[in-house]
């Protein structure tokens, strides 16, 4: 069990990555906080996953709460500790990435896309670091960023920065708390098959190009990176911090 004894906040987890990471933390001994939009539907996934880890002997709770106001990571952090009493990991995982053209960009689209990926991020994370800080004992904070942190994407002018945003995030916060024992890390998904890139990969050409940029000949699942995420979670990687993991496939070195 690599991550008994843990407690594990995991924002966005009600489905997609967020969901196979908390599965899998909560199959490694941690009392997982499921966060969510707070929606009828997220409160209703989330849920079900309480149901699920539940059966496998696991625990868990669910907080709902937007992942774009400031106050979020507060609402989590105090549920973690009232719950369970600490907060050992906290993994940045909530995200939109609504495809749009740069030259008509509406504000509001651009707004929201870097209020939920980056601004609430920051302050959720500040939230877990302090709570790690004033339990003296270290902690993990992962941030799933992505591939697009580190290459563009015309139709994603407005989502790549976010991702660049959290990946140099957990660079500057593995400085900041580096003295507090915190690990801050980041996972680099590729393209990985969810709700997010369900109606970009609908179109068959993009679908059929961008398995066959993938060396290893297939998309990604989410539990694909629910593993990479686990490991940055554990003791396993008590000496890594700063440190960004490709999980893509190796599209990322694919040129030629
Ligand atoms: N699927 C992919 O190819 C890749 C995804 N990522 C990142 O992985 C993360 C998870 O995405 P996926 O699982 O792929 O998509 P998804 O759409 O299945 O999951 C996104 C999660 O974020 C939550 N969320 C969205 N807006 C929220 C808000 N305002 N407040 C609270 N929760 C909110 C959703 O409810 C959902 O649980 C995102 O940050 C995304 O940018 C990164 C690289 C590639
Ligand atoms: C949503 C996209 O399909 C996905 O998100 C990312 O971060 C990658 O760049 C993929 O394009």
């Amino acid at each position: 069990m690599l991550l008994a004894d843990k407690t594990v906040i995991i924002t966005g987890a009600s489905r997609g990555i967020g969901r196979a990471a908390a599965r899998e933390c909560a199959r490694q001994g941690a009392r997982v906080v499921i966060g969510h939009s707070g929606s009828e539907q997220g409160t209703h996934a989330a849920l079900s996953l309480i149901e699920e880890i539940r059966a496998f002997g696991g625990q868990a709770i669910e907080v709902g709460g937007d992942a774009a106001d400031p106050d979020t990571g507060d609402t989590l952090v105090a549920a973690a500790v009232e719950a369970f009493g600490s907060v050992d990991v906290f993994v940045n995982n909530a995200g939109i990435c609504p495809f749009h053209s740069f030259l008509d960009m509406p504000r509001e689209v651009y707004l929201k896309t870097v209020n939920t990926n980056l601004n609430g991020a920051y302050f959720a994370v500040q939230a877990a670091a302090n709570q790690m800080k004033n339990q003296g004992r270290g902690g993990a904070i992962i941030a799933v960023s992505s591939i697009s942190a580190l290459v563009g994407g015309g139709m994603q002018t407005h989502y790549t920065p976010t991702k660049a945003g959290l990946h140099s995030l957990m660079q500057s916060c593995a400085i900041a708390l580096g003295p507090y024992g915190i690990r801050c890390n980041s996972v680099l998904p590729g393209t990985i098959a969810t709700d997010i890139n369900k109606e970009d990969l609908a179109d068959e050409e993009k679908l059929a190009y961008m398995t066959s940029r993938t060396p290893l000949g297939r998309l990604g699942e989410p539990d694909d990176v629910a593993g990479p995420i686990v490991f940055l979670a554990s003791d396993m990687a008590r000496y890594v911090t700063g440190a960004s993991l490709l999980v893509d496939g190796g599209l990322f070195v694919n040129l030629q």
